[in-house]
């Protein structure tokens, strides 16, 4: 236990707001009770304590770790931060994909337990999956259900035409990976996850990910490292045994599109509510498209003065929207081994 003293200082620093002076008390118990013997106690504090710590908001310019928490320099160049609010019911997910989210959760939550037996949870994923199916949604998901900022990785600043600058880049990456527990999301990975990069020499490009290799296996952070593409076909197979998971995401099901449709609309649904025929009309959408729609025609609705959407409206928004990406995939820019790209 704390000493009288340890108690007071306690109790002093939380009054006075001086959290670094109540995680340095806080440390001081946990190592009498190191001292005492209470090993698990005291490894239990300092979980504590680091978790803390790595919550620190973004409003707080107290604490130690905020320069890293928001990133500074070179760093700000490569990372974006936020600190998510989302939750996993907020997703619409296949079972499958829900478990194993909720084990990723499940096992982070008690990861100072698993390592005291000399496991590690579960923490390096790759999300695959076609386009506005939930895979930035998930990393806001894992950052806001832990508690814990949310670090996008900014591809166009980490490859640049000199390669050997990328490597570095990476380099100063995986350094705050190791420093700040967050949430870490490669975004587009396949620009570097695959042999056919955006780079003007395809050897560089095999040295970056030769890198990316040895940084993910060696890397022993709290951390969780989230790569997502939409192209697992083109992926180099080396990679696949660097993750914990790979999680699968798919475009929604006539009920998922439902329950997505029900949830957004809310209190603006129309009267009556044709779902099952409106599902149909989202057919082939993804979850994103089927938002966008919905959001388009509430939107409509408000701006007429209206409570509720046409479902006349909601059905021209998901044709909208169905025209929108065909004119897009049409238009898509395929990279390609020389460095440029073809339409
Ligand atoms: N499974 C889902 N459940 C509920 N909403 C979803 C789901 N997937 C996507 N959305 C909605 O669509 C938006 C965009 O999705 P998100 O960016 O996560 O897709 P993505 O798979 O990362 O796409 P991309 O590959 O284009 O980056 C989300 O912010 C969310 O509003």
């Amino acid at each position: 236990m704390a000493n009288a003293e340890q108690l007071k200082a306690l109790v002093k620093s939380h009054i006075e707001r001086d959290d670094r002076h109540f995680y340095s008390v806080a440390m001081q118990v946990a190592a009498r009770e190191a001292k005492v013997g209470h090993g698990k106690l005291a490894q239990e504090l300092r979980d504590m304590i680091d978790a803390a710590k790595a919550r620190v908001s973004p409003a707080d310019t107290t604490g130690s770790l905020v320069p890293l928490a928001r990133p500074r320099g070179e760093l700000a160049n490569l990372l974006t931060v936020a600190y998510p609010k989302n939750r996993l019911a907020d997703m619409v997910l296949d079972e499958e994909v829900a478990e194993q989210l909720r084990r990723i959760l499940k096992e982070q939550k008690h990861h100072s337990r698993i390592r005291e037996h000399g496991l590690s949870p579960r923490r390096k994923l790759l999300l695959v999956g076609p386009p506005g199916t939930g895979k930035t949604m998930t990393a806001s998901v894992l950052a806001g259900e832990l508690g814990i900022p949310l670090f996008s990785v900014r591809l166009d600043a980490l490859i640049t035409k000199f390669m050997g600058e990328t490597a570095a880049k990476l380099r100063q990456i995986f350094d705050a990976i190791n420093e700040v527990r967050g949430v870490y999301f490669f975004d587009e990975f396949d620009a570097i996850g695959s042999q056919r990069g955006l780079a003007n020499d395809v050897g560089e490009i095999r040295r970056v990910l030769n890198s990316f290799l040895q940084m993910i296996e060696s890397d022993q952070s709290y951390s969780l490292i989230l790569a997502a593409t939409n192209h697992v076909e083109i992926l180099d197979y080396a990679l696949f045994r660097r993750f914990d998971d790979v999680i699968e995401y798919r475009l929604p099901t006539g009920p998922q599109a439902a329950k997505l449709l029900q949830a957004r609309l809310g209190k603006f649904a129309p009267k009556p509510f044709p779902l099952k025929a409106l599902t149909v009309k989202a057919e082939g959408l993804s979850y994103a498209e089927i938002r966008r729609a919905v959001d388009e025609s509430i939107k409509e609705a408000v701006m007429h003065d209206e409570d509720r959407v046409e479902s006349a409206a909601l059905t021209r928004a998901f044709d909208e929207r169905r025209k929108f990406s065909i004119r897009m995939n049409n238009k898509k820019v395929v990279p390609n081994h020389a460095g440029s790209t073809a339409s």
